[in-house]
């Protein structure tokens, strides 16, 4: 069975935890590709810093021709809140039900997962990648507890369903972080590609606004 792996994020900007993780999960589960999703239009925050346009470009920046990883901008087409639920649906309609779907989050998304639109179905179309993210020291709730008793697996063979804990190498980068540090003049360099820090320096993005 073809096996794809999904990526989604705000990407605010994208960086060396997202792409990272990406590889090692690809290799780690034999993924056939990995497609990251820029969200457009991102439930449960507020509005990112960059445009859906420009997170989308430097997404493609940051991958340039590397084979494995793509990118799906599905969610930019949509005039609609960028639900996962939704994406997954249009995935299965695409792609069809003879293929696995692994969706991946770090530990900071999975442990908002009950807050998310129509949460309960997205086992029912993807497994469940959940990556360790070292800058969050978060308490999983009480009703993932009993998911990941029940659907936690060391070799995932199904399409959906089935829920994967993955050690990847631990990078504590986070967007948030790297906005910061342009945002008071400081270079984040060798957080992210040059590609996209070069990006964010001509389009001006993450600087104080100039507007009193
Ligand atoms: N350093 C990292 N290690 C592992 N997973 C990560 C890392 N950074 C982000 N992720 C995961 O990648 C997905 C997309 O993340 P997102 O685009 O929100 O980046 P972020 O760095 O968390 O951004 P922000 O600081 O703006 O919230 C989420 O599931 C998130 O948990
Ligand atoms: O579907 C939802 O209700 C939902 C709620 C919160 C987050 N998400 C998705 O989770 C992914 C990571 O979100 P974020 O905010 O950490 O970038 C991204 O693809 C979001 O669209 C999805």
């Amino acid at each position: 069975m073809r096996r794809v792996g999904l990526l989604g994020g705000t990407f605010d900007p994208v960086h060396f935890g997202h792409l990272r993780s990406a590889v090692e999960v690809c290799e780690q589960l034999q993924l056939d590709e990995l497609r990251l999703i820029p969200s457009a239009r991102p439930p449960h925050r507020g509005m990112p810093g960059a445009t859906a346009a420009q997170r989308l470009r430097m997404v493609e920046l940051a991958l340039g021709q590397g084979g494995g990883l793509q990118v799906d901008d599905r969610e930019l087409q949509r005039e609609r809140p960028s639900y996962t639920v939704e994406t997954l649906e249009s995935l299965r309609q695409e792609l069809g039900s003879d293929v696995a779907l692994f969706m991946v989050l770090g530990w900071d998304a999975f442990c908002g997962l009950p807050s998310w639109h129509r949460w309960e179905s997205l086992l029912e179309l993807a497994n469940l990648v959940v990556l360790q993210r070292p800058d969050y020291d978060l308490e999983v709730p009480e009703v993932l507890k009993d998911l990941l008793a029940a659907r936690s697996s060391d070799q995932p063979e199904r399409s959906h369903g089935q829920i994967i804990c993955l050690s990847q190498t631990p990078l504590a980068i986070s967007a948030t972080h790297i906005r910061t540090l342009v945002g008071s003049g400081a270079s984040p360099r060798f957080l992210l590609p040059d590609a996209v820090l070069d990006y964010i320096e001509n389009e001006g993005l993450y600087r104080p606004s100039t507007k009193d």
